[in-house]
């Protein structure tokens, strides 16, 4: 493709395309790259354009097993919205190109489940208001299931307009992270000055998803961000040219910038995947600090020579902060020793004890 449609550029198509799609494109010069903007059982709905949806088939390995019969490929490894994939005759998807990132999420269930939130994404906005519901602990919660997923968070603290909010207390509450490299910026939401604060984060070909609980203001930053009443303006065409079904999807959102918003249900709860590393997932000072201990498996508690209790002790550390570390990094531990068992199972071979060095309590040393 030489000069790609501006619709596929509306809808995240990059301009600096991967090698490796080039040549996924190469071995399939019949099919035509489209965006996934919906998962089902069955199948998926795939835009070429902004608005647009269509429903294709896929490969027969990617539908979703029905009762007791395994699947034979993994659900994370399953195209999920955001996807590009490459589709031929506009109705059969003949291949998943390669993803530069992927947000997941634990699932909740009996079984070790992952569930690919959205992958191809840029950049997360971690939403969080400035109002009773500010939460630093949901914050970091968040962080953490965002760094390693290949997108860069930043915090978006809405309702600095409102009577209580403080930004520079929620600044200072969130300096640690901040130096860790995750911008924070307060903003009012309602406001068309939000788009321009954070602009920084929206470049053309960008794609950009908001996680944050419910209330936080995430469609009130969305409408702002598109600069229309979008959630009004929903339209369903019933067929399209060729005559086939389709319908209006605002999975997909095209902003003025050239960046494009991915809104999909999914991105209030967030539980560790097992995956996740506390140094990079936004704990990289407590780790650090950790490592200071003078016993190597120091559980942070009575232990003499304990550099994270110290740093408590000299207001370095927030304690709160300290306790979210440890219960977090033991939701990681559970989920992985969780993931051990799966792959074990696959394998047919022991749980490997990759999984004992994820808790931070016995990270530093235990034999
Ligand atoms: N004053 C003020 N109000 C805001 C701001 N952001 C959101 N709100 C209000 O907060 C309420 C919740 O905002 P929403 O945008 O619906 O929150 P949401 O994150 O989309 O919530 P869910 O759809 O439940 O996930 C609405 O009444 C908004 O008008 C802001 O920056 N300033
Ligand atoms: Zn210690």
């Amino acid at each position: 493709m030489n000069s790609p449609p501006a619709d596929l550029q509306a809808i995240g198509w990059r301009a600096d395309i991967d090698p490796r799609w080039r040549d996924a494109m190469a071995a399939h010069p019949d099919a035509h790259p489209a965006r996934v903007v919906e998962q089902h059982r069955s199948g998926y709905v795939v835009a070429t354009g902004p608005g647009e949806g269509v429903a294709v088939e896929s490969l027969p390995e990617w539908q979703r097993p029905t009762g007791y019969r395994k699947g034979t490929v993994a659900p994370e490894d399953r195209p999920a919205v955001g996807d590009w994939v490459l589709v031929e005759d506009g109705r059969r998807i003949v291949a998943l190109l390669p993803r530069r990132s992927a947000i997941k999420r634990g699932a909740a269930g009996e079984h070790y489940r992952q569930q690919l939130i959205a992958a191809n994404v840029d950049v997360a906005f971690v939403v969080c208001g400035l109002d009773g519901d500010f939460n630093l602990r949901r914050i970091e919660r968040y962080l953490l299931l965002v760094q390693g997923s290949g997108a860069q968070p930043v915090v978006v603290l809405t309702k600095a307009d409102l009577p209580g909010a403080d930004a520079a207390a929620a600044h200072a509450a969130l300096a640690g992270i901040e130096a860790l490299g995750v911008p924070a910026v307060a903003v009012n939401a309602k406001d068309a000055a939000a788009v321009e604060a954070l602009a920084p984060w929206l470049h053309p070909g960008d794609t950009v998803v908001l996680v944050g609980s419910s209330g936080a203001g995430k469609s009130t930053l969305t409408n702002t961000l598109l600069g229309i009443d979008r959630m009004k303006t929903a339209a369903v065409r019933e067929h399209d040219a060729r005559g086939r079904h389709t319908t209006t999807h605002r999975a997909l959102i095209p902003l003025p910038s050239g960046a494009c918003l991915i809104d999909t249900p999914g991105m209030r709860e967030l539980k560790p995947t097992g995956e996740e590393e506390l140094a990079d997932g936004g704990f990289g000072d407590v780790e650090v600090l950790a490592a200071q201990c003078r016993f190597r498996d120091c559980a942070h508690g009575r232990e003499p020579g304990c550099a994270v209790r110290a740093a408590i002790a000299r207001g370095e550390l927030d304690e709160g902060r300290f306790l979210n570390y440890m219960k977090l990094g033991g939701e990681v531990a559970a989920a992985a020793d969780r993931l051990a068992s799966r792959l074990a199972d696959k394998q047919g071979a022991k749980p490997a004890s990759r999984a004992a060095h994820k808790r931070p309590d016995d990270r530093h040393g235990k034999r």
